[in-house]
């Protein structure tokens, strides 16, 4: 018996104006996948789930449906067929979650990208990181229906990632600057990941579009030289944003409370509920998550929330 635990942390996909291509992730909190190898098929399936914490029995213990286990199942078949390693013996899967479901926190990716460096760790390490966060897209098709990367790939790479393209797969790591830190806050409600994207429009204009991506070029470019004032100038989203803000309860006043805290820049969190905000300072990022709690409890929803205040997690998923 061979037993091998995985972590990986939340990250905030989009990151305001790149809705789909960029992401980056925090430091805490992430969830924890621990898998016991034994030589022996217990069952059909060479992956089976044993247990689940932290989810209130909200997800599936089917192997091919919990993200955790199904990226797993896919790993085990590229190495099969792409590295010589026939595996014929059975993974015991316990899933330990710490993010919050449909939270806009990159939950079903933590969970796939925690399972995926566990997995590589315990066949002897087979697969690149590069090659891993494949199978941590696949999953998230599984989890909400769409093989989006700006959770996935920051959740298995670390840092700020740009999908460059899906097909083939290029993917840009940028580092971030030093002082960079992010103020997160989850209300105590969901939104489920499948519906946001639902509400989105299938086309947008020409205006719309170079609005879009010129803020795209210069968040790239304010993160690799550090320019903070542009990277906070940047975080505008006139695709995502204004179809979703109404879904959040209090997303306006929320937004407001961070700017007038100090604030370079705030938008939501993936597909939300969750907003973040960026910050040049940890002092600043702490002020700005709290008035961002505080407009949460005083907006007409009233709403409870957790908040999260990090640098920029530059290591990615890995074993504990
Ligand atoms: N292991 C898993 N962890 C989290 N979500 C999962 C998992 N397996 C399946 N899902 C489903 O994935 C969907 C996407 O939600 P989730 O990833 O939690 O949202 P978000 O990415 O906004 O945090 C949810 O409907 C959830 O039930
Ligand atoms: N680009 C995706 C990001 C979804 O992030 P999640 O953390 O809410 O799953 C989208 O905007 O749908």
């Amino acid at each position: 018996m061979k037993t091998v635990k995985g972590f990986a942390s939340a990250t905030v996909g989009n990151v305001a104006c790149g809705f789909d291509v960029l992401g980056f992730a925090i430091t805490e909190p992430g969830d924890e996948v621990i898998l016991t190898l034994s030589d022996r098929a217990h069952t059909d399936s060479p992956v089976s789930i044993s247990a689940i914490t932290g989810d209130g029995g909200a997800l599936p213990l089917d192997p091919k449906k919990n993200t955790s286990s199904f990226v797993v199942l896919k790993f085990l078949e590229y190495i099969r067929a792409h590295k010589q390693i026939d595996f014929t013996g059975h993974i015991s899967l316990e899933l330990r979650k710490h993010l919050p479901l449909s939270s806009g926190m990159g939950s079903s990716a933590a969970s796939a990208a925690a399972a995926l460096i566990a997995a590589n760790e315990l066949m002897g390490l087979p697969c690149s990181k590069m090659e891993l966060v494949h199978f941590a897209i696949e999953g998230e098709r599984v989890a909400c229906g769409s093989a989006h990367a700006d959770n996935a790939a920051p959740a298995i790479l670390g840092n700020f990632v740009l999908i460059r393209s899906y097909t083939p797969l290029d993917l840009i790591t940028i580092p971030s600057p030093e002082h960079l830190y992010c103020s997160l806050v989850h209300p105590h409600t969901e939104l489920r990941t499948a519906y946001a994207r639902s509400v989105l429009p299938q086309e947008i204009s020409l205006k719309t579009a170079t609005q879009q991506w010129g803020n795209v070029g210069a968040l790239v470019t304010g993160l690799l030289t550090s320019d903070y004032d542009l990277i906070g100038r940047s975080l505008v989203d006139v695709i995502a944003e204004p179809k979703r803000a109404p879904l959040i309860p209090g997303f306006f006043e929320v937004k407001q409370a961070a700017l007038d805290s100090g604030a370079l820049g705030c938008s939501i969190a993936g597909s939300g509920p969750s907003i973040f905000a960026f910050s040049s300072s940890e002092k600043t990022a702490l002020a700005v998550g709290n008035a961002m709690k505080e407009a949460f409890l005083h907006s007409k929803a009233h709403l409870q929330s957790d908040m999260w205040v990090s640098p920029i997690c530059k290591e990615g998923a890995r074993i504990l």
